[in-house]
C-alpha cells in the first residue's frame, strides 16, 4: 500500500467552478491526494468520467486519487481506493470490494468507532468536524484538534483531519496528531486556488 500523503484535496462539484482546473491548482501546489467527491445528484456515469479525468492528472504526478462512497467507480476507473462513511457501505463490506492492498478510508468521530473502523479494515481514518464548516450540512459540532488527537492516539493508521480546515488552522491538527488534512473550501473556493494551495505547503 502507498504511503499516504499530508495534503488531501477533496473535489467540490457544486460550486460551479472548474473542478478539474482546482484539481490541477492543488496538485501543481503539490496537494499529495485528491479525493473525488462527486455530489448526490451526479450520476455514475459523470462520476466516472471526472475520476478518469482526476486519475491521469494523479498519475502524472504520481500522487494518490480516491473516491468518494461509490466504490464500483474507484474499482471501475483503478484508483487508489475510496472512502466510506456512517451512510455508505460498512467498512468490512468496502475491503471485501476493494481488496486488501487499496487503501481504505473510513469516518470516525470518536475513539470507538475508530478502534472499530480499524477493525473492520480501515487504512486510515477521516475525522472530523474539526472546525466549523459550511460545506456539509448536518454534521455534529466541532471536536477541535482535542477531539482528533484522541482519535489519532487510539489507533496505529494514519489520521486525516477534515472539517474546517484553513492553511492557518491545519498547524493545530498537526500538532494534535493528525497525519494529514482534508480540504474543500479553503483551497475550491478560494480566488486563487493555487495560491491558496500553495499556503498549505508554507
Ligand atoms: C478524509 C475524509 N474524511 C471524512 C469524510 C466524510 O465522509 P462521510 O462521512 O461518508 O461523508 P460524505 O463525504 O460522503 O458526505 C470524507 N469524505 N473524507
Ligand atoms: C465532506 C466533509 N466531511 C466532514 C466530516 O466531518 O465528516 S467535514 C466535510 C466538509 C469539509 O469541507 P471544508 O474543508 O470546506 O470545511
Ligand atoms: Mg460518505
Amino acid at each position: 500500500m502507498r504511503t499516504l500523503g499530508r495534503l488531501h484535496l477533496i473535489t467540490d462539484t457544486r460550486s460551479g467552478r472548474d473542478t478539474l482546473a482546482v484539481v490541477a491548482a492543488a496538485l501543481r501546489a503539490g496537494f499529495d491526494v485528491v479525493q473525488v467527491r462527486p455530489e448526490d445528484h451526479v450520476t455514475d456515469r459523470e462520476a466516472y468520467d471526472l475520476t478518469v479525468r482526476i486519475l491521469a492528472m494523479c498519475r502524472e504526478l504520481d500522487r494518490i486519487c480516491l473516491v468518494n462512497d461509490r466504490l464500483h467507480i474507484a474499482l471501475a476507473a483503478g484508483a487508489d481506493g475510496g472512502h466510506v462513511g456512517a451512510d455508505d457501505l460498512p467498512v468490512a463490506a468496502a475491503r471485501r470490494i476493494l481488496g486488501p492492498h487499496a487503501i481504505l478510508g473510513a469516518t470516525a468521530r470518536n475513539p470507538e468507532t475508530a478502534r472499530q473502523a480499524v477493525a473492520d479494515g480501515a487504512s486510515y481514518l477521516g475525522v472530523g468536524p474539526a472546525f466549523a464548516t459550511t460545506t456539509k450540512a448536518g454534521l455534529p459540532d466541532a471536536i477541535g484538534p482535542a477531539g482528533v488527537g484522541a482519535v489519532a492516539a487510539a489507533v496505529p493508521v494514519p489520521i486525516v483531519a477534515i472539517g474546517g480546515v484553513t492553511a492557518q488552522n491545519a498547524r493545530q491538527l498537526y500538532s494534535a496528531g493528525a497525519h494529514a488534512v482534508a480540504v474543500v473550501g479553503a483551497v475550491s473556493g478560494a480566488a486563487d486556488p493555487y495560491t491558496a494551495a500553495k499556503e498549505f505547503l508554507a
